[in-house]
């Protein structure tokens, strides 16, 4: 099967680390995001998968072949790869049928060919009635799909993206996402996606590659990500949730509601490990608010006292920070407030022991 292999890949300026010891096998035709912090790594990993940067240790392999290695490589314009960027690139004095047909003219492809390509590309795009506009005259949106449309008219088997929507408003980036999902739909070439965005990638990719500090953190779908994370940088760091600590727990596990709530009863030792509680799986029991939990609840439901610190109306619910006797906060969501000051109790539904990031 095509793949894209990155095989104990390193990067080094001078003495520190960029990008150290990553192997990563990336299936054909998914979406990937490689989502991290700033200065963990991603965009020189892009990089060099585009070529643009060297390596100073391990291999790229793109369908059995090799791309990439130190002292060596295929120079970007022969990969194969598309590359869109943060600031798109466009060239300002040139319309947006030519902008789409730069690549192609650049490999000497003319005529009937090119004409169809630059069609094909822009109507993949749906740009198809902006041919003639220079790129000043276009929203920060339509210049994002001349950028996909060009980099898309090769026909590449890889699609590199850096941060491309980053300078985009809240709105027109919900609209983005919904073209690359399109695009990746309709092109079938495989997707990295840089970003720093954990929603974005979440609501993106296939699979995403999780860095910190250069290094490969978590490889997993989005689903797994957010469900069993695996330390407690990377829980926090994807979705919202609250770290307990509990003794005498295996890292790796799924914990149910009995045992949350005899652990965080118990005496608290030295020994403990990180545990993950997200908001869904805190049940508050507000006195007023029988009607929203009982078709759930049961009464032999366990409960624990907490004190509401803080509490946040979001629009859609209220969004509510909690400390236990113990002295560790939570977060949990409720539909409706609740005083700040009172002591309210909860029942811990589920949560997922972590390994405590060194
Ligand atoms: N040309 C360079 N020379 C020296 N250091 C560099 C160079 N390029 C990147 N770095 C360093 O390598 C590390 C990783 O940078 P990189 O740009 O890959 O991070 P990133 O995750 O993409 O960050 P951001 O989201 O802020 O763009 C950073 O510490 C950065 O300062």
């Amino acid at each position: 099967m095509a793949e894209l292999i990155l095989n104990q890949v390193s990067k080094y300026y001078g003495q520190s680390a960029a990008v150290k010891q990553l192997s990563l096998t990336l299936p054909e035709g998914e979406f990937i995001a490689l989502l991290g912090p700033s200065g963990c790594g991603k965009t020189t990993t892009l990089r060099m998968l585009a070529g643009f940067e060297t390596l100073s240790e391990g291999q790229i392999h793109l369908n059995g072949n090799c791309l990439a290695r130190p002292g060596w490589q295929v120079p970007t314009e022969s990969r194969n790869m598309g590359m869109v960027f943060q600031s798109y690139a466009l060239w300002p004095h040139m319309s947006v049928a030519d902008n789409v047909g730069y690549p192609l003219r650049h490999r000497g492809i003319r005529g009937q060919d090119y004409q169809q390509r630059v069609k094909d590309a822009l109507q993949i795009v749906q740009l198809e009635g902006l041919t003639q506009r220079m790129p000043q005259d276009l929203s920060g949106g339509q210049r994002q799909r001349v950028a996909l449309a060009r980099c898309l008219v090769t026909d590449p088997d890889v699609v590199l993206l850096d941060e491309p929507l980053a300078n985009l408003d809240r709105h027109l980036r919900a609209s983005m996402e919904e073209s690359f999902r399109e695009f990746h739909q309709r092109t079938g070439a495989t997707l990295v996606y840089v970003t720093h965005d954990q929603s974005e990638a979440m609501s993106l990719a296939d699979h995403i590659a999780v860095m910190h500090q250069g290094e490969l953190v978590q490889w997993a779908t989005p689903e797994s990500l957010y469900q069993t994370p695996r330390t407690d940088w990377i829980a926090s760091f994807i979705g919202q949730g609250s770290i307990v600590h509990l003794p005498g727990v295996k890292s790796g596990v799924s914990l149910s509601q009995t045992e949350l709530t005899q652990l965080s009863q118990a005496a608290h030792p030295s020994q403990t490990t990180p545990v993950l509680i997200r908001p869904e799986h805190i049940r508050l029991h507000l006195p007023d608010a029988a009607q929203h939990h009982t078709q759930y609840e049961t009464q032999s439901e366990s409960r624990l006292d907490a004190k509401v610190e803080r509490c946040v109306f979001r629009g859609e619910r209220h969004e509510i920070q909690l400390r236990l006797p113990t002295g560790e906060s939570l977060t949990g969501y409720h539909p409706q407030g609740v005083t700040e000051g009172s002591v309210i109790q909860l029942s811990l539904l589920q949560g997922w022991s972590l390994e405590s990031a060194a």
